[in-house]
């Protein structure tokens, strides 16, 4: 664990975003019916911002060296990455402008700290656009982890659209879910049960449960019986040692970028001023690698045979997108969600339970992906949590061309190879799109306020979108959203309440 801590998820989740306050449930109202916004993936956004006012991108990057040292002690260290977009937005009094991110001077060398900062929910759709931007290694922006963390391979999220491989590994991802989605919803409950089981008897002990290591032991379980067809149990050295192999992974390559609240002066020289090789974790790497081409035979060999991969290929990009994409997202998001049920106090979980049981009564066996239609209010805060909290903070995409970028007031002339920087968090918190934005409204999603749907963006692109080999959006746009709201209604299967935050769990009281 002690590594771990300085993993994204670890700082991620010490770094929340304000906490989600909880308001009186209400049909939402959205600012939106005033306002004339695209289609956020539509390409058309070159011939909206003509009608805007022409502005200087405001900002600037500061005197070389001294200018991106110092946002990035704000970033990490001052302001943190809330305050940091926040104070900045509103010196310029402007959604869009120039800043450094880190990683940066003195050992980055090689990486340019310098973006385009964009933190509206118009502008942010640009990123979206792939006749616009291009996304070639830019997943944590200018900075790349070495490819020697995934096998000497760039694997499917570094790769752009242009690049034919893309097509291949997106295709690749989305038949692995298909073809998982036979088996997605009882491994779901099946581990889901046992973390339940465990949660429940170390709070009969120890009347609290730090429930997250237990939270990613049913995520590896059930991520790799459904994406991999393997099941853990069958080697008992990854069943103990995957989460913590995963965790120490995601850390060394996502370190130089993230928050982490230690003893910053430390933290600044020795954990965000270097690389680290991966070496250090090629080991467990290795042996995630041999369980997969051992246990998970019939996934790789779908690689080969349908999508033209080679076997390496097929399970780096495997490894990926269950350790990053799959393990990681999760173990970001789901703390959060339970995090803000638990902690709810407005009589939201009896909302809840009345849902659940009158749409799939007590029963595990009466919850299906069909089941999730009718359980509006339940998928509206799923929805909710992913907008007040989206898991994955920073997007990134680079010009492919000069053109215009419009915010919801202004234009800017954007700059072939110009690199866009979007921060969710306030992305999804824009007043011009969102009625009351920094509230969580549970019922912010029902009914009419699905049209919402459109500006929520956690996926790297609109909720009402679609996955394809054309886009960037994640694979799993749908799995996701659809797995938390299993979570939520097994919850109240289960529970007539529940308490806790996004750390612990302090009591369950069983349905009756
Ligand atoms: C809560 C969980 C998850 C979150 C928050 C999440 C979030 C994201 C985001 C934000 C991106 C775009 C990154 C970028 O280009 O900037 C992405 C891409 C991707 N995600 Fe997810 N994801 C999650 C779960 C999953 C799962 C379960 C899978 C399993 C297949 C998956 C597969 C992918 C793939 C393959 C891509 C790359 C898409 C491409 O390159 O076109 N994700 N995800």
């Amino acid at each position: 664990m002690a590594m771990a801590t300085a993993t994204m998820m670890m700082s991620r989740m010490m770094n929340m975003p304000p906490s989600s306050s909880s308001s009186t449930p209400s049909s939402s109202s959205s600012p939106l019916a005033t306002q004339s916004l695209s289609t956020p993936s539509s390409p058309s956004s070159s011939r909206q911002a003509s009608s805007l006012p022409l502005r200087t991108i405001p900002g600037s990057y500061g005197w070389p060296l001294v200018g991106p040292i110092s946002d990035r002690l704000d970033y990490f260290w001052f302001q943190g990455p809330d305050i940091f977009f926040r104070s900045r937005m509103e010196k310029h009094k402007s959604t869009v402008f120039r800043t450094n991110v880190p990683p940066s001077f003195p050992f980055f060398l090689r990486v340019n700290p310098n973006v385009v900062a964009i933190v509206d929910c118009k502008s942010f759709a640009h990123l979206f656009d792939m006749e616009i931007v291009e996304k070639k290694d830019v997943l944590l922006g200018d900075f790349m982890p070495s490819v020697g963390y995934t096998g000497n391979t760039r694997v499917c999220a570094y790769l752009d659209t242009s690049e034919p491989k893309h097509a291949q590994l997106k295709n690749f991802s989305l038949d692995i879910l298909k073809r998982s989605s036979k088996v997605w919803v009882a491994e779901l409950q099946a581990n889901l049960d046992k973390f339940f089981d465990t949660v429940e008897s170390e709070i009969s002990t120890n009347g609290t449960s730090s429930f997250f290591s237990h939270l990613q032991t049913f995520l590896f379980y059930f991520l790799s019986k459904s994406l991999l067809g393997a099941d853990p149990a069958l080697d008992p050295a990854v069943a103990n040692s995957g989460p913590l192999t995963i965790n120490l992974w995601l850390g060394l390559q996502l370190l130089p970028t993230v928050p982490v609240l230690a003893f910053q002066p430390l933290v600044e020289v020795f954990l965000h001023s270097y690389t680290y090789p991966s070496a250090l974790v090629s080991g467990g790497y290795q042996k995630l690698y041999s369980f997969i081409e051992r246990h998970g035979k019939e996934v790789v060999q779908r690689g080969e045979q349908e999508f033209g991969l080679s076997a390496s290929d097929s399970i780096n990009n495997l490894i990926f997108t269950l350790g990053f994409n799959a393990f990681g997202g999760f173990s970001l998001f789901l703390p959060t969600l339970i995090g803000t049920i638990a902690s709810d106090k407005t009589g939201l979980q009896a909302r809840l339970r009345d849902e659940v049981k009158r749409v799939c009564g007590s029963s595990s066996s009466g919850l299906s992906f069909d089941s999730l239609k009718d359980m509006e209010l339940v998928n509206s805060v799923v929805y909710e949590t992913l907008r007040m909290n989206p898991p994955v903070q920073l997007q990134y995409a680079r010009a492919r061309k000069d053109f215009q970028l419009a915010s919801h007031d202004s234009a800017f002339d954007i700059k072939k190879g110009e690199l866009l920087c979007g921060y969710q968090p306030l992305a999804m918190r824009d007043s011009n799109v969102f009625d009351e934005p920094e509230s969580f409204k549970p019922d912010r999603f029902v009914g009419k306020g699905k049209e919402l749907l459109s500006y929520l963006f956690w996926s790297n692109g609109p909720q009402t979108g679609s996955p394809t080999e054309s886009n960037k959006q994640c694979a799993a746009k749908d799995f996701v959203t659809m797995s938390a709201s299993l979570i939520v209604a097994r919850i109240f299967q289960r529970y007539d309440s529940i308490s806790g935050d996004s750390g612990k769990i302090t009591a369950v009281e069983k349905a009756n």
